[in-house]
C-alpha cells in the first residue's frame, strides 16, 4: 500500500508547473517567516527541493538574511543517514547524492543545536505521519531529534493514511498553502 500511494503522490507532484511550484512555494514561505516559532528559532534545518517538492530558497535567503544558522542534510547513502551541516551562503551547496544539492563542506552541528526542521514528504497524513521515498533517511535522523519538527507540502499531499509504521515520526507541525496546522 505504502508504494502505491508513494507512487500516485510523486506522480501528481510531478505534473505541477514550474510556476505553479513557485507560486504555491511562496504562499509557504510567508506563513512560514511570519509565524513566531520560525522568529524565536535560532537554528534552523531545511533541505533543498528536488522533483517539484516545495521550493526553500526563499526561506533559506530569509534565514540568512535573519542572522540565523542555516542548516542543510548531507546525504550519507551507505549508511542512510543525514549529517546536518551548516551553510553561509546559498552557493556553499553543490550536488551530492541522488543529486541533490547538498553543503560542499562537512561544517557539522550537533543535532541538539537545532531548534527547527523543515521536512519535506512525499504525503502527510492528518495526524503528522511522514511518507517520504522509502529509505528511512528522516525516520533515523528524527528518532533523536529534540527541536520542532515541521512537515511542508503543498495541500493535495495531506492525506487520509499514510499506512505508518512504527518508527515513523510525528510531526509537530504541517505547512501547506492553507497555513500552519498544529499536530
Ligand atoms: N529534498 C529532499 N532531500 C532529501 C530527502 C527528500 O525527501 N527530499 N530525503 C528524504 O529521505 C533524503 C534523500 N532520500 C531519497 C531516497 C531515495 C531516493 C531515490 O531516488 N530512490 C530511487 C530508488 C533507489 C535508488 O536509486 O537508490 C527512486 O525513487 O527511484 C531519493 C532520495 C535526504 N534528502
Ligand atoms: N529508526 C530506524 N532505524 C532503523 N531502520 C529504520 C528506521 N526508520 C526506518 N527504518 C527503515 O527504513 C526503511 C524505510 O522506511 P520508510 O518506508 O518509513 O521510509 P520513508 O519515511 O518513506 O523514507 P525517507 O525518510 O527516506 O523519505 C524501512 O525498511 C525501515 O525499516
Amino acid at each position: 500500500m505504502k508504494n502505491i500511494l508513494r507512487k500516485k503522490y510523486i506522480n501528481i507532484r510531478n505534473e505541477l508547473s514550474k510556476e505553479e511550484v513557485i507560486k504555491r512555494s511562496i504562499v509557504i514561505t510567508k506563513h512560514i517567516i511570519n509565524w513566531d516559532k520560525f522568529l524565536n528559532s535560532n537554528s534552523i534545518m531545511i533541505y533543498s527541493a528536488f522533483r517539484n517538492e516545495v521550493e526553500t530558497s526563499f526561506l533559506a535567503e530569509e534565514i540568512l538574511k535573519e542572522g540565523k544558522v542555516l542548516i542543510y542534510p548531507k546525504t550519507i547513502k551507505s549508511q542512510f543517514k543525514l549529517i546536518p551541516c551548516i551553510v553561509n551562503k546559498i552557493d556553499e551547496l553543490t550536488k551530492g547524492e541522488y543529486g541533490i544539492l547538498e553543503p560542499k563542506q562537512f561544517e557539522v552541528i550537533d543535532k541538539k543545536q537545532i531548534d527547527l526542521i523543515f521536512i519535506p514528504g512525499v504525503a502527510f497524513d492528518k495526524n503528522g505521519y511522514r511518507l517520504g521515498y522509502g529509505a528511512g533517511y528522516y525516520d533515523r535522523f528524527l528518532e533523536d531529534f529534540k527541536g520542532i519538527k515541521v512537515g511542508i507540502c503543498y495541500d493535495f499531499q495531506i492525506v487520509d493514511d499514510v499506512y505508518k509504521d512504527e518508527h515513523d515520526i510525528k510531526m509537530d507541525y504541517l505547512i501547506c498553502e492553507e497555513g500552519i496546522l498544529k499536530l
